[in-house]
């Protein structure tokens, strides 16, 4: 296997925060000991519940946000640590796509200005001239090149998505995080966006990691697949081992919830989970998914499983009980009942 273009071992960030009247300090453990790498031109989907890390991890891979510990190598150098200004050169090769294409465009620049922005604060001046590459990137992203005039107001939701996919593009980068590229728009656009980043992608060799709670989605997109749980990965893989034999009950759970994509069991019953996520301030000793778990024994609130392959499938599984292979959703929900 090649060397990846990212490597994350242990990556982990804790917000400090006050608490209680008191103001005593303690910590939001948002994101705990993550370790993947992503292959150039590859998919990682990163997903899991409302809350469990997936944008924070997506910011400090950016550099966004800095971690608490643990490590991030790109193309194998260590760029945990490294200042802004030798950050910089690599801004080009490391962007991000955000969420909400309306707030993440400046309303008082034009289209050509925000495309052309990553050029000029890099100091790039592309051979044809800015104004021809920022046409380039606006046809490329299925934009009018005429329209570099235009604000972002005069444009559709999916059509904003659009413009911050080509200023994610402008320096021809090897890896985008996207956070929730689609979810802020309609359901008919959300196809067109994600097929143009596989265009993309193909067209571009690019890696993504691609972070998003929707499932149907991620497997559309992703040749690899990461559930996330309250900070932690709890299965990692490929997608055919994540969808079709997934190991880990919350990964069965999340993916019994969304019929349509539920290659497993028939007739397909939802697993529902009882209990709310817990929190990240005060997350359960063990394993973290436990307290929901319909398999839990004493041993899971004592000792914390590693990702392990098990034996049966290929891909990484945190559980001291993973399900077996072939186990379809309606055993486990009669075990749950
Ligand atoms: N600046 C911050 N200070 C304190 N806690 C934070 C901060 N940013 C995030 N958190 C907490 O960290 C946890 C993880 O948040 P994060 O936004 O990464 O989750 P997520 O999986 O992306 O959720 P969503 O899908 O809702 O965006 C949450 O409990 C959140 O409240």
């Amino acid at each position: 296997m090649t060397q990846p273009l990212l490597k994350v071992r242990g990556l982990t960030k804790h917000f400090a925060v006050r608490q209680g009247a008191t103001g005593a300090k303690s910590a939001v453990r948002a994101v705990d000991g993550l370790d993947f790498d992503v292959h150039a031109g590859e998919t990682l989907g990163l997903v899991g519940e409302s809350g469990c890390g997936k944008t924070t991890t997506g910011r400090m891979l950016v550099r966004l946000l800095e971690p608490t510990a643990g490590s991030i190598e790109f193309q194998g150098r260590d760029i945990t640590k490294l200042g802004r200004r030798a950050m910089r050169p690599l801004r080009q090769d490391l962007q991000i796509i955000f969420q909400d294409p309306y707030s993440s465009l400046n309303p008082r620049h034009t289209v050509g200005k925000i495309v052309a922005m990553p050029l000029e604060v890099n100091g790039v001046n592309p051979p044809g001239g800015v104004k021809a590459r920022v046409q380039e990137l606006l046809e490329l992203v299925g934009l009018n090149p005429e329209h570099y005039n235009r604000f972002p107001h005069e444009f559709s939701g999916g059509q904003r998505q659009r413009i911050g996919i080509a200023r994610a593009l402008a320096l021809r980068p090897k890896l985008i995080v996207a956070d929730e590229p689609v979810s802020a728009l309609d359901v008919s656009i959300q196809a067109q966006v994600v097929n143009l980043l596989r265009e993309l992608q193909r067209e571009l060799d690019l890696a993504f990691v691609f972070i998003a709670h929707d499932l149907a989605i991620v497997r559309h997109f992703s040749r690899r697949v990461a559930v996330m749980y309250l900070g932690k990965v709890v299965e990692i893989g490929d997608r055919a081992d994540i969808y079709e034999r997934p190991r880990h009950p919350y990964t069965k759970a999340l993916l019994s919830a969304v019929p349509d994509v539920a290659a497993f069991g028939e007739p397909r019953q939802r697993i529902r989970l009882t209990g709310d996520v817990p929190t990240p301030l005060n997350p359960p000793s063990g394993c973290r998914f436990r307290t929901r778990c319909w398999k839990a024994q004493d041993v899971c609130a004592t000792e914390e499983p590693p990702l392990l392959v098990r034996e049966g499938s290929g891909q990484e599984v945190a559980c001291h009980f993973p399900e077996p292979v072939g186990v379809g959703a309606e055993h486990v929900s009669e075990v749950a009942a």
